[in-house]
């Protein structure tokens, strides 16, 4: 009996870790940040990443790096700080998950963010022209709506845009959706899928609670205030903070949750969707989440809006002239420099 039982040895530990030497080179860019810390913790953990790239301004990044890199996982974690090595950081990236940036204070809207973000994100993705022009990129960066359009132009300039492979990342207002509603229906939020829809910002963002998973009923008298809960969301998070910042947890959550469908997808695992915000021809917005699948290619196929009711039509409605405007701000920027 005993001389069956299988014991852990150095040499099963040798082949979990040449297992993962399969799996992907992720950058983070943001990464001493108060998303980008607990995101690069959540990589680290994730056994689809091989090798984690931490690169910020912040001059401690190494030091993120070097404490993470203790943390008994098999994937390598290097540090870089500094513009001057955004290069080296970017360098074969597979992956890029980009929370880089200034986050809102109280009484701002994401878009007071353009004058200072517009320009972190033109800096990384012209650079990424050269560094890592096929990789995934996931951004994160606020005004996101504006951000990802900033993204694909300077690529574009750069004759290397491949719109598959560019993602605003609006995972978190899904997280928030579930949690919400699974908490006013007592569902366990863990088993709720909300698709959420538009951009991330105010009333770009439309939550379509007729198409949840498992079915639920709303009462007519609460739909506009969760709704509204879900669009202001972020917000919520900026005043409860008083002054320190964003939402940085949840969105270290939603990060790694999207970088992991990513990863997933490219490893070739079937029916990988995510809610997200791409280019696109679903609206008459440039730009648009929805539900796509995901794949080896990045964005294997737009899943489009599917059925809505006359409520979400007219959340759409009121979504797409403010989403319109924030997609040209981002466009008109990059073809101004
Ligand atoms: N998409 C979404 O759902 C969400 C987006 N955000 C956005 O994420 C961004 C980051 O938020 P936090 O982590 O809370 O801010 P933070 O200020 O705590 O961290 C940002 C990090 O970016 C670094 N950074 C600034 N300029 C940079 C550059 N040019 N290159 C590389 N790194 C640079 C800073 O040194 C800092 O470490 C903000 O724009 C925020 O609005 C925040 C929450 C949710
Ligand atoms: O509200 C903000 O500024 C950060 C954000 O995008 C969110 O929490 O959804």
């Amino acid at each position: 009996m005993f001389s069956r039982i299988v014991r852990p040895t150095l040499n099963t530990a040798r082949k979990f870790s040449t297992s993962q030497q399969n799996n992907y080179r992720v950058t983070v860019c943001g990464a001493a940040g108060g998303i980008g810390q607990p995101l690069s913790l959540l990589l680290k953990l994730n056994p689809l990443v091989t090798e984690l790239n931490c690169y910020d301004i912040a001059p401690f990044t190494p030091g993120v790096a070097c404490d993470l890199s203790h943390i008994e996982t098999a994937s390598k974690v290097k540090g870089f700080a500094g513009q001057e090595s955004l290069k080296d950081a970017l360098s074969n990236a597979e992956v890029v998950v980009i929370p880089a940036g200034v986050p809102r204070k109280p009484g701002m809207t994401r878009d007071d963010l353009f004058g200072s973000n517009a320009n972190v994100v033109k800096t990384i993705f012209e650079c990424a022209t050269e560094a890592c022009p096929d990789a995934i990129f996931c951004i994160i960066t606020n005004p996101v709506n504006s951000c990802v359009p900033i993204a694909c132009e300077v690529m574009k300039k750069a004759n290397k845009l491949n719109p598959r492979r560019i993602f605003g990342v609006s995972t978190l207002d899904i997280v928030r959706a579930n949690t919400f509603v699974g908490e006013m229906c007592g569902v366990n939020p863990k088993e709720m899928n909300v698709p959420v829809i538009g951009g991330h910002s105010g009333i770009t963002i439309v939550p379509l609670f007729s198409r949840a998973t498992p079915k639920v009923s709303i009462p007519k008298d609460k739909l506009d205030a969760l709704t509204k809960r879900v669009q202001e969301a972020g917000t919520e998070v900026v005043k409860a903070k008083v002054g320190h910042g964003s939402a940085t947890l949840s969105m270290a959550y939603a990060g790694a949750r999207f970088a992991n469908s990513i990863m997933r997808g490219l490893k070739g695992e079937s029916n990988v969707i995510e809610c997200c915000y791409v280019q696109s021809d679903v609206t008459e917005a440039a730009y648009f989440s929805n539900p796509v699948l995901l794949g080896k290619a990045g964005l294997e196929k737009n899943l489009g809006i599917g059925e809505i009711n006359a409520y979400e039509k007219d959340l759409v409605s009121k979504a797409l002239p403010e989403l319109k405007k924030e997609i040209a701000k981002g466009v008109d920027w990059v073809k101004s420099q």
